[in-house]
């Protein structure tokens, strides 16, 4: 049997950090949402007990770096499966982006792997099996608008947001988290993003609000590391974005558009210097 999963892209619509922890991770306030640029991820299982892993793209892992692995062997370990699986990934979301995809291919593995061998696992052990693997696992395994706080693994479910354009724009760098968040200072932060807001202008559906309230002060580390990353925004911002952000760590931007008619507009001027713009729908 061959079973299909999609595995969407995230983007923080809100991103704030209260301090750093003593495990090393910092605790978190994040509203985060997803986009319709999802992976596609196959699974068939296999004749013999082992984890199999490819992909149309070059630049990935394949072997037990890849999270989709990863998130494979834990279930398979924790709940004593001793079945092997091939997983084939169509990766559309670009890596090492700030959308976490390699975080949404591991929770569509475990809700894929789930299925394919009937576990009955529920959404909330999911959801704990993930937070093993990453911070934005969680979030991926759940999908939907959500508040994530503690280091990211704790949920709690909004509704989502009026439905829009996305514009994501990508530079070509390559920004690791780590050294985001070991770089961020929480006590040298001027402004903190407003929750409340945000939650509000949510709860509301209103767009302009939701576009007046993005926040994410890890772009106090990524812009000034990377200054691409705050031409991007600035280049966004003129071609007539309603509301322009960097998502997670970076170093990629989206921008929320209610208008088609601006969209080309932005996706035009955009792809004159940057090669890797996509544009998306809400997820809702
Ligand atoms: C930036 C975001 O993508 C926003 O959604 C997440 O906060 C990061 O999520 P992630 O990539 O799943 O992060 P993980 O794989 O758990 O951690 C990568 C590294 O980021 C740092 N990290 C991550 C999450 C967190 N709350 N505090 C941290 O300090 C840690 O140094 C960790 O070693
Ligand atoms: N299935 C996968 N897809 C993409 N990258 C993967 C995967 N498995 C492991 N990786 C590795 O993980 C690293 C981060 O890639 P990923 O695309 O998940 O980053 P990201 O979008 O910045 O994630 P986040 O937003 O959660 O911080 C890369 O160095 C990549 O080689």
């Amino acid at each position: 049997m061959k079973i299909y999963e999609k595995a969407p892209a995230k983007i923080n619509l809100l991103l704030d950090v209260l301090r750093k922890r003593e495990d090393g991770f910092h605790e978190v306030e994040m509203i985060m949402t997803m986009v319709d640029l999802a992976d596609r991820l196959e699974m068939e299982e296999l004749p013999r007990d082992s984890i199999m892993i490819s992909s149309q793209a070059g630049y990935i892992p394949l072997d037990e770096k890849n999270l989709a692995f990863q998130a494979a062997k834990l279930i398979k370990d924790r709940y004593d499966v001793r079945k092997g699986v091939y997983i084939h990934l169509d990766k559309k979301i670009p890596v090492a982006a700030g959308l976490a995809g390699g975080s949404s291919d591991a929770a569509a593995t475990l809700r894929g792997l789930n299925r394919l061998w009937g576990l009955g696992i529920s959404e909330a052990e999911l959801c704990v099996l993930g937070a093993e693997l990453g911070s934005d696992v969680p979030f991926c395994v759940t999908g939907g608008t959500a508040i994530a706080t503690g280091r990211g693994e704790k949920l709690e479910r909004i509704s989502n947001p009026p439905q829009c354009w996305v514009v994501l724009a990508k530079p070509p760098i390559n920004v690791s988290t780590a050294d985001v968040y070991g770089k961020f200072r929480a006590n040298e932060l001027k402004q903190h993003p407003s929750k409340a807001n945000m939650l509000n202008a949510i709860s509301h559906g209103s767009f302009t609000d939701i576009c007046e309230n993005l926040g994410n002060v890890l772009e106090t580390v990524t812009l000034q590391l990377y200054p691409e990353v705050l031409q991007l925004k600035e280049s966004m911002e003129r071609l007539g974005a309603d509301g322009v952000l960097m998502s997670g760590s970076g170093p990629t931007v989206f921008g929320l558009v209610s208008k088609e008619a601006k969209v080309s507009r932005i996706y035009n001027g955009l792809r004159g210097y940057c090669k890797e713009v996509y544009v998306v729908r809400m997820l809702t």
